[in-house]
């Protein structure tokens, strides 16, 4: 095998080049540091490998510095992997391997921050290296004048008024991050400052003939109380409006999306309006009437999550019930926590991980971990499917309602 080394990608233009040939785009006009904002120049990472092309790096990946919502209504650091691409010439020779080996050192090396997350491009990829399934995420698309039934929140959404921005508005970016980090469920992910005037970046290739970005405002005694992000296609079927609209955040309370929503559906000139990142369990299928009463519902992978510093993450969420179990976990890629660790869970929430020579209840493999570490992925069920080996049965039962959580991990923005 070739000898590869990662290490920082000090050169901005090459990390540009390999990006464009992974992902077969046309190069963009605007200075490399423009394109690579929101991505700190310490957190670009690469890998050399001998005798390649001196133009672009054989591969290279990023990290945003991120703040992941945890059980327990807390925001936690989180490393935030993206832009990872292996140049063509390079593939399947362990290029990815190696960075994300160094990938968890560096995490594991990183004080205060114990986990990683991604948005995975092709969902045969991440699961190898120790990153479970940690959030499903629906898509979904409501006709123009949908009724949202919420009596519960009719009060609270009545004191809310709605004003457009567009992302190249002074100030937006600000603004959309305080909205963010004010209101996080369980599984959200929110991004450092920097990340939303990324955001709001409108290269003139990107954009061509699409309206650039919106920003509907949720406003609320004179104060931002959330927002949506959205862009328009129009679209005209027989002479009659079928323009779409694609919203990208929502971001509130129940009561402040559900206001944002209203006004979303009522727009002029649409046909249809289609919701990323909605949760398993999404209110606004709840609001609609149900799945089939929406135009479509659509279910995708969402955040891929890796316990990267196990004992760490396992106390910096708060943990649902009480419970005692001995697992062994399988991690070969973060060798750090391979091996038994006895879980233990109190009634108020604390959770303490140990090593221990006792016998195992379980065995699972790190990604299980990450898999249920929002409160989502039913430690349970796996155990069913024989992803997981139970010597004690119920020991995974146990396992997963000390870490589920009454609703399913909300959906994360892309990064
Ligand atoms: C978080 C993000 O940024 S997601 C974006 C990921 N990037 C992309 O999808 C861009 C296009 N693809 C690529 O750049 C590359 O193909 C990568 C990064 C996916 C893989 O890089 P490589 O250096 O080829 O991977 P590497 O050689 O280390 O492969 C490791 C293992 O993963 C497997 N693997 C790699 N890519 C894939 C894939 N797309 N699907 C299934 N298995 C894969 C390999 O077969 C190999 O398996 P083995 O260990 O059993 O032999």
């Amino acid at each position: 095998m070739t000898d590869i080394e990662v290490g920082p990608a000090t050169d901005p233009e090459r990390f540009l080049r390999t990006d464009t040939v992974v992902w077969f785009q046309e190069m963009l006009a605007a200075p490399a540091e423009t394109q690579l904002l929101g991505l700190p120049a310490d957190q670009r990472f690469a890998a050399e490998v001998d005798g390649a092309d001196e133009t672009a790096y054989p591969g290279i990946y990023g990290v945003y510095p991120l703040e992941l919502a945890v059980p327990g209504d807390r925001l936690v650091p989180c490393a935030g992997l993206t832009w990872v691409g292996v140049h063509p010439d390079h593939r399947r020779r362990g290029v990815l391997t190696a960075m994300l080996r160094h990938h968890f050192e560096q995490v594991r090396d990183t004080p205060g921050t114990h986990v990683s997350a991604l948005h995975a491009s092709e969902p045969a990829i991440y699961g190898r290296y120790g990153y479970g399934l940690a959030s499903v995420e629906l898509t979904v698309t409501l006709s123009r004048g949908t009724t949202l039934t919420a009596p519960g929140l009719e009060e609270q959404a009545g004191t809310v008024t709605t004003r457009l921005a567009t992302v190249t508005d002074a100030d937006v970016a600000r603004r959309m991050y305080d909205c963010h980090r004010a209101v996080v469920d369980a599984g959200a992910v929110v991004g450092a400052p920097e990340f939303y005037e990324r955001v709001c970046l409108q290269f003139p290739e990107w954009l061509r003939d699409k309206e650039p970005w919106r920003i509907l405002f949720a406003r609320r005694d004179g104060r931002d109380a959330g927002f949506a992000m959205f862009r328009r296609t129009p679209k005209w079927d027989d002479a009659r409006p079928a323009g779409t609209v694609e919203v990208h955040f929502l971001v509130g309370e129940p009561a402040v999306r559900l206001a944002l929503l209203r006004r979303l559906v009522d727009l002029d000139l649409i046909g249809s309006v289609r919701l990323r990142s909605g949760s398993a369990d999404d209110l606004v299928v709840a609001w609609a009437g149900g799945p089939r009463a929406t135009a479509g519902v659509e279910t995708y992978d969402g955040l891929w999550v890796r316990v990267v510093d196990l004992p760490a993450a396992f106390a910096a969420r708060t943990w649902s019930a009480p419970c005692d179990v001995v697992v062994e976990v399988a991690d070969r890629h973060a060798p750090w926590n391979d091996g038994t660790w006895r879980i233990r869970a109190d009634a108020d929430g604390a959770a303490v991980a140990e090593r221990t020579v006792a016998d195992a209840d379980l065995r699972l493999p790190v990604e299980a971990l990450g898999s249920a570490y929002l409160g989502g992925g039913n430690l349970a069920a796996l155990a069913r499917a024989g992803l997981a080996q139970e010597a004690r049965p119920g020991a995974a039962a146990e396992l997963w309602r000390a870490m589920r959580t009454d609703v399913p991990p909300a959906g994360s923005m892309m990064f």
